[in-house]
């Protein structure tokens, strides 16, 4: 097991999905508990935790902890090995790490990320109050929530699979999304099958809880869409994005190849676009790859691409040579950074949620390829209610100058990014964020005066 500190703080225990763009957001909100003066104690399997501790800047402030995944070295962390070490290897060493915390001074509240829904059982049976996160864009938990009305509109089989081709609204206010874009459908029947239990599986157990924290904006952002729901279990408090309660530095998995900022440093304003696809290239597949490593060629364009080493093997013979004038390519980049930097004009991204804000947050168009799971949702948002950015088609040559083109040239573009900036994440926004976060604690707080439990009695506030 990791470090053990021993204070009198409250604790709060964390738990993220065991992956990057899932952990960074929920230290960034134990962060945020921090300056409320509870002690957060983030708990990840072990493959993750070795990584937090060599790299990450407040794992001082946010004690990190591991419990053992129960999985053997050889075996790849893919989402299905996870999810077999969530259900069945992780949650007896949570419990009993839970107790061993609670022996120490007491954990007020365990926060569980939906796509870690293993561990809310864990918090019952350790009587200790639990609360949700959602790590995406509250939408996407909206279409999840969803789904027993999308089966009974016969929209989607009772296995998950789309009755009916073509784009549709699922939910009232929200972009129209085609059917094969739901967040589930990934890869073959069987496995789409097996990711809609898992979710039908999440839904079911978080419908007991009592709060959701949510990093996304309010509404999504969009007039149209009430906040009606929040009314219903669990109630949702949008306290995204984290970046603005949590002040420290992005906590990165892989080191940062800090030399593409001298790189941007010589190019011309607005001129590059930066080419990332987050913690999930795998998805695109190696000839896709392939293909936009051509498009970016021949598009005559400036480009930063993160790209890890496997994934270049793929490349044609001396490409990365041929390009070096024209491009520089990083296995991590400083993504924050970068999108900060005046010479980027665009960010081909997959549109994880985590990367979106980001951009949002540094002003910077969007060239969206969505792959998997909520990115489509994201795009639609971006590219249908924001206005702030376009989609690709594909990556052969023509689709790289058109999707380049049309994003550069949209006059429009820069004003859109400021306002939504400012309605997110300006200074109205950010206390509404505040305000989000303490409601939550002085619920939290109402809780442990009409149910007062033993573990609570420390709670000195
Ligand atoms: O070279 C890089 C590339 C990425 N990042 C950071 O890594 C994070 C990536 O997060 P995100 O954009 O959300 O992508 P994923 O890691 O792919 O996130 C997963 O989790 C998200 C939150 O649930 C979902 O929205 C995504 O679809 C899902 O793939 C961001 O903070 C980036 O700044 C770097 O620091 N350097």
């Amino acid at each position: 097991m990791g470090n053990m500190k021993c204070t009198k703080r409250a604790k709060i225990v964390l738990v993220p999905y065991p992956a990057q763009g899932h952990v960074t957001p929920m230290l960034k909100l134990g962060q945020a508990f921090l300056s409320h003066g509870f002690e957060p104690v983030m708990v990840t399997p072990e493959f993750i935790h070795q990584r937090i501790i060599s790299r990450i800047e407040f794992k001082d402030e946010v004690v990190c902890m591991s419990i053992p995944d129960g999985l053997d070295e050889k075996t790849p962390r893919d989402f299905f090995a996870i999810e077999k070490a969530m259900e069945n290897n992780m949650p007896a060493h949570l419990e009993c790490l839970v107790h061993k915390l609670n022996e120490e001074g007491g954990v007020v509240c365990i926060i569980v990320d939906l796509l870690a829904s293993w561990a809310i059982k864990v918090a019952k049976k350790c009587a200790v109050p639990v609360g949700g996160f959602w790590p995406a864009m509250l939408a996407t938990y909206r279409l999840i929530s969803a789904i027993p009305d999308m089966v009974h509109k016969g929209l989607i089989s009772e296995t998950g699979i789309p009755q009916q081709g073509g784009s549709v609204c699922f939910l009232p206010g929200q972009p129209m999304l085609n059917t094969e874009e739901l967040p589930w459908l990934i890869g073959t029947l069987a496995t789409r099958k097996s990711r809609f239990k898992f979710w039908t599986r999440t839904l079911d157990r978080s419908r007991t809880l009592p709060w959701l924290l949510v990093n996304s904006f309010p509404e999504g952002c969009n007039e149209n869409e009430s906040m009606e729901s929040s009314r219903d279990y669990p109630h949702v408090f949008p306290v995204g994005p984290l970046n603005k309660l949590a002040v420290a530095k992005n906590p990165s998995f892989w080191e940062e190849d800090m030399s593409c900022l001298d790189w941007l440093d010589k190019q011309k304003p607005a001129s590059v676009v930066y080419v990332s696809f987050g913690s999930w290239v795998g998805p695109i597949g190696e000839g896709k790859v392939k293909n936009l490593a051509l498009g970016l060629e021949s598009s005559g364009q400036p480009f930063l691409w993160v790209l890890g080493p496997a994934w270049r093997e793929g490349l044609p013979a001396g490409y990365v040579e041929r390009v070096s004038k024209q491009g520089q390519m990083v296995s991590w980049a400083p993504q924050m950074e970068v999108l900060q930097h005046k010479a980027v004009g665009c960010y081909l991204t997959h549109c994880g949620w985590n990367s979106t804000m980001e951009a949002i947050q540094c002003q910077k168009r969007l060239l969206c390829y969505p792959v998997a799971g909520d990115q489509f949702v994201n795009c639609a948002y971006i590219v249908e209610v924001w206005k702030i950015g376009v989609k690709m088609n594909g990556f052969e040559r023509k689709d790289v100058e058109e999707g380049v083109r049309r994003v550069m040239e949209d006059n429009e573009m820069n004003n859109k990014l400021m306002r939504l900036n400012e309605k997110t994440m300006g200074d109205a926004a950010s206390s509404r964020v505040m305000a989000n976060l303490t409601d939550f604690i002085d619920d939290l707080k109402k809780l442990t005066v009409e149910h007062p439990v033993k573990a609570l009695c420390s709670l000195n506030l």
